[in-house]
């Protein structure tokens, strides 16, 4: 039996402009994520990371439509329910998802205790008062969060506490993916870690089964996720594990952007600072071939006008029409090139 919890395929979702046009922020997305795993998703800003995770909940509203493709947890497809089974049976349960800025959303005038009690009344009506407020208790010192919290105001608790609540709030129904898109932003250092903490807490005890976490903070993504997705234009331009994409980036798009990580982290080869010139295209005028070569540093005319598929390459996958030894091959070569200047400057 497969432990695949969510497989994504062919996913395609688009903002209805006023004018009318289609905006596809994901463009015929496809990725599979077994239990126990974290996938962290990174790109540019207005590369789709928000709206893949948002498309991820089956939930539609406009302007955002679902064009096509699948979305299956733990093997069903939940493209095919109704709304209301959505609703019902999978949002919360089976896929929890924790905006942007959720934490400054939570209605100041509600006790934390309060939204617990909204979730239980809807998805567990045989429980009391008493009861939620026992298990709402247990599951918050069991994640180190004092149980003092849940009859706290959301303004009574600090930045990093109430990100730590948002999330176990949304994971009290043990729901089989957790998306989180940029929990840590805004965020101290220390209160960053408490997060992270909570995460790898709430697999380790099992009361979330997969983890998709969108940051822009690349060297957290190593720490945190064993995966990493690379969103370029709507589409994913390449996937391996966090170490592949650290340390030896296939698709160009993805090695400008871990050039561009400006902390160096332990273990790490020093990084320069590098911003990627150029922005990426209008997604109203998404350019034929690669969406990336306008701003490749190793671009030919075929980038630009040819179909580019994805390949695959043992687990990992990038979508290029170069193949792996030819793009190591630049790589190299602009190191060797950079190392020369450097020794320039020096002497
Ligand atoms: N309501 C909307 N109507 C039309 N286009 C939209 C709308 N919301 C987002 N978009 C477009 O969809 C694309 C993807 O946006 P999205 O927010 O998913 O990107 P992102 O990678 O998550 O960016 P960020 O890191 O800034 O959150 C962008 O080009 C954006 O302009």
């Amino acid at each position: 039996m497969s432990d695949l919890i969510l497989e994504v395929s062919g996913l395609k979702t688009y903002y209805r402009t006023r004018l009318k046009e289609k905006v596809f922020a994901v463009d015929g997305v496809n990725f599979a994520l077994e239990a126990g795993k974290t996938l962290g998703i990174a790109g540019e800003s207005g590369c789709g990371k928000s709206t893949l995770a948002l498309s991820l909940m089956g939930f539609y509203f406009p302007p955002l439509h679902y064009d096509s493709g699948s979305i299956s947890i733990d093997g069903q497809d939940i493209m095919k329910l109704s709304k209301e089974e959505l609703r019902v049976r999978v949002s919360g349960r089976e896929i929890a998802y924790i905006p942007q800025a959720a934490m400054n959303a939570l209605n100041p005038t509600l006790r934390i205790i309060s939204f617990i009690e909204d979730i239980m009344k809807e998805h567990r009506p045989e429980l009391n008062r008493q009861q939620v407020r026992a298990l709402a208790a247990e599951r918050f010192e069991t994640l180190n969060l004092p149980s003092k919290v849940l009859d706290s105001y959301p303004n009574e608790l600090s930045g990093g506490m109430k990100q730590r609540t948002v999330i176990a709030i949304s994971t009290i129904l043990n729901p089989k993916v957790l998306i989180a898109d940029e929990p840590t932003s805004a965020l101290d250092v220390t209160s960053q870690k408490a997060v992270i903490r909570l995460m790898k807490n709430l697999l380790e005890r099992k009361f979330i089964q997969s983890l998709v976490f969108i940051t822009h903070e690349l060297p957290l993504l190593y720490h945190v996720t064993d995966e990493i997705m690379v969103m370029y234009a709507g589409e994913v331009v390449e996937r391996g594990t966090a170490e592949q994409m650290i340390f030896d980036p296939l698709h160009p798009y993805t090695k400008r952007l871990m050039g561009s990580i400006i902390v160096p982290e332990e273990g790490m080869k020093e990084q320069r600072l590098a911003a990627i010139p150029g922005a990426p295209p209008n997604l109203k005028q998404v350019p034929p071939g690669c969406r990336f070569a306008d701003r490749c540093s190793w671009a030919v005319e075929e980038c630009r006008s040819g179909a580019v598929s994805t390949v695959m390459s043992g687990e990992r996958e990038y979508r290029c029409r170069f193949d792996e030894k030819t793009l190591r091959g630049w790589y190299a070569n602009e190191a060797a090139e950079q190392d020369g200047a450097d020794h320039t400057v020096s002497t």
